[in-house]
C-alpha cells in the first residue's frame, strides 16, 4: 500500500508531438467506494463492473471483508460483493486502515455507526490530520460513541449503536461524505433521516440507495437540498457499471487544452451534473471543449469528451460552483496560469482540509513554477501569462495525488520540466497515469525525475 511504499519523484516535460487519441480514465472513485459499501449492506450479490483498482477503494475493500463481507475480484474492474444486509455487519477482528482516503473514512463511520459493533481506524499521516469532528457530531447522536483524537482525529474507535435513531442534521459546510455517512448511519434506523445541504453536492449515494431499493425523497427548499431517507429497508443487491471519473479525466483535459496543437478524446466520462463544474468553468474560459455520445448507463449520465488546444482566458469562479468541482481546482490553477488574464477562484475553505491544505500548495505550486497566485481570505487568485508556463521547479506533493497531477501536467505544458518529490499518491485515485499520458503524448513526456 502506498503509505510503505517508497518515494517515487518524477517529471514531466513539453511532449515532442501535440496529445492525440482516444482513451478511457479509471472507474469513479466516489461510485466505487459506495458500490463495495452498499454491496456490503445489501442482500445478495452485487456485480460491477468498472471499478476503480486504486489505492482508496482496495481500502474500502478490504474493511468490507474485514466487517464480514464477500468482496471478490473476477477480472480487470470486475468485482463481486455478497452483502450481509443492513444491521448485518460483524465486529472487524482488526484496525480498519482506510490508507489516504478521506471518502473510505468517513463513509465507514456511518455504516459503523448504526451496527452494535466496536471498531477501531486509522489512516495515513494525511488522512491522520484530517478532521473527523464533522461526521462524528452528527453521527454520535444516533446513539453511536467515538473515541478520538484531539480535534476528533485519526485514529479513533467506535462503538455502534445497538438500537440507533434517525438522523435530523443540517450540514454546516456542502460535503457529499458528511451527507453520506448520516445517510448510511440512517439505513439501520427506524423512521426517516433527514439532511440539509447547504448547496447541492454529488449525489451518488442517493442513486444508489434508490438504485438498490430505498426510498429517498430530495427537495429544494429555503433552508437548502432537503434528503430524507426511510429508515431500515431492505436493499437488494443490483449491478453496479462504474463510469470514468470525471475528476481523473480533469488532467488529460486541462493537458489537451495546453500542450499546443493536442485534440484528444476521453471516453465514456461520468457526467453527472454535481460534478461538471469544471467543465462549465473551462467552457467560460473559451476552452474548446464538447461533450460527444451523451448518455445514461447505470443511472449516471455519461459521455465522451473530446478537447482541443486553444487559448484561454481568466474567469472569476463563482463559491456556488465549488462542490460540483471541489477536487478540479488544483488542475484549474494550472490552466489558468497559461491563460489571460488574473482568474479568482473564490470559496475555497474546503481545500484546506484535503489530502493536504490544497489551498496553500496549489498557490506554492505555482509559484514554484513562475506563476503569480496569492489568497485572498479564501480565494485563489492566479496571474496567468496568456502562453507558456515558465516551470523549471520541484513541487512538494505532501500526499497529495491531485498535486503530483497537476503539476506533472503543467510540466507537459511548461518551457522547463517541471518535478514532483512524490508522485506515489497517484496509485490512490489514477492508476497509470504517467502511461496514459506517455500513450497519448506518442513517448516519454513523464518519466523518473
Ligand atoms: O463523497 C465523495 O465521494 C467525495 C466528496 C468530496 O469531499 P467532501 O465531502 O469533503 O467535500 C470530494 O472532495 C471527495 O474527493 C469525494
Ligand atoms: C479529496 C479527495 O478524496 P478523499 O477526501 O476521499 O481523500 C480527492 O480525491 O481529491
Amino acid at each position: 500500500m502506498v503509505h510503505d511504499a517508497p518515494v517515487r519523484p518524477l517529471r514531466a516535460v513539453a511532449p515532442a508531438v501535440p496529445l492525440s487519441g482516444t482513451h478511457r480514465v479509471p472507474g469513479d472513485k466516489s461510485i466505487s467506494h459506495r458500490a463495495l459499501m452498499f454491496g456490503a449492506l445489501a442482500v445478495g450479490t452485487t456485480e460491477i463492473e468498472g471499478l476503480l483498482e486504486g489505492e482508496d477503494v482496495l481500502r474500502t475493500a478490504a474493511a468490507m471483508r474485514l466487517l464480514g463481507a464477500q468482496v471478490e475480484q473476477l477480472g480487470p474492474g470486475a468485482w463481486r460483493v455478497a452483502g450481509r444486509g443492513i444491521g448485518g455487519l460483524v465486529e472487524p477482528p482488526d484496525v480498519l486502515d482506510m490508507g489516504n482516503s478521506g471518502t473510505a473514512a468517513r463513509l465507514l463511520c456511518g455504516l459503523l455507526a448504526g451496527h452494535p459493533i466496536f471498531a477501531v481506524m486509522t489512516g495515513d499521516a494525511s488522512l491522520r490530520r484530517r478532521p473527523m469532528l464533522r461526521v462524528t457530531n452528527p453521527l454520535s447522536t444516533t446513539g453511536a460513541s467515538f473515541w478520538a483524537r484531539e480535534g476528533g482525529r485519526l485514529p479513533l474507535a467506535v462503538q455502534g449503536a445497538r438500537d440507533p435513531l434517525p438522523l435530523d442534521y443540517t450540514l454546516p459546510v456542502a460535503s457529499a461524505q458528511v451527507k453520506s455517512a448520516c445517510l448510511l448511519a440512517g439505513l439501520c434506523a427506524p423512521g426517516t433521516t433527514r439532511v440539509v445541504e447547504p448547496e447541492p453536492t454529488r449525489d451518488h449515494t442517493e442513486n444508489m440507495l434508490r438504485h438498490f431499493g430505498a426510498t429517498v425523497r430530495v427537495a429544494d427548499t429555503a433552508e437548502g437540498r432537503v434528503i430524507e431517507l426511510e429508515g431500515q429497508p431492505e436493499l437488494v443487491a443490483a449491478p453496479i457499471l462504474v463510469p470514468g471519473d470525471p475528476s481523473s479525466a480533469a488532467f488529460l483535459l486541462v493537458a489537451a487544452l495546453l500542450v499546443p496543437g493536442s485534440h484528444l478524446t476521453i471516453a465514456n466520462v461520468g457526467l453527472n451534473p454535481l460534478r461538471t463544474g469544471l467543465l462549465a468553468t473551462l467552457r467560460e474560459m473559451g476552452a474548446r471543449l464538447r461533450v460527444e455520445n451523451a448518455r445514461t448507463e447505470g443511472g449516471e449520465p455519461v459521455g465522451d469528451l473530446v478537447a482541443e488546444y486553444g487559448p484561454l482566458r481568466a474567469v472569476e469562479v463563482p463559491p456556488g460552483r465549488a462542490p460540483s468541482m471541489i477536487d478540479e481546482y488544483p488542475v484549474l490553477a494550472v490552466a489558468a496560469a497559461a491563460a489571460s488574464g488574473t482568474t479568482r477562484m473564490r470559496g475555497l475553505s474546503e481545500l484546506r482540509v484535503k489530502e493536504s491544505d490544497r489551498l496553500a500548495a496549489t498557490a506554492a505550486l505555482l509559484a514554484a513554477n513562475g506563476i503569480a497566485a496569492r489568497i485572498e481570505g479564501d480565494d485563489l487568485l492566479v496571474e496567468g501569462t496568456g502562453g507558456a508556463i515558465p516551470g523549471g521547479g520541484l513541487v512538494a506533493t505532501h500526499m497529495d495525488h491531485r498535486l503530483a497531477m497537476s503539476a506533472l501536467v503543467m510540466g507537459l505544458a511548461a518551457r522547463a520540466p517541471v518535478a514532483v518529490d512524490d508522485a506515489a499518491f497517484i496509485e490512490t485515485s489514477f492508476p497509470g497515469f504517467a502511461a496514459l499520458v506517455n500513450r497519448a503524448a506518442g513517448g516519454e513526456a513523464i518519466g523518473p525525475a
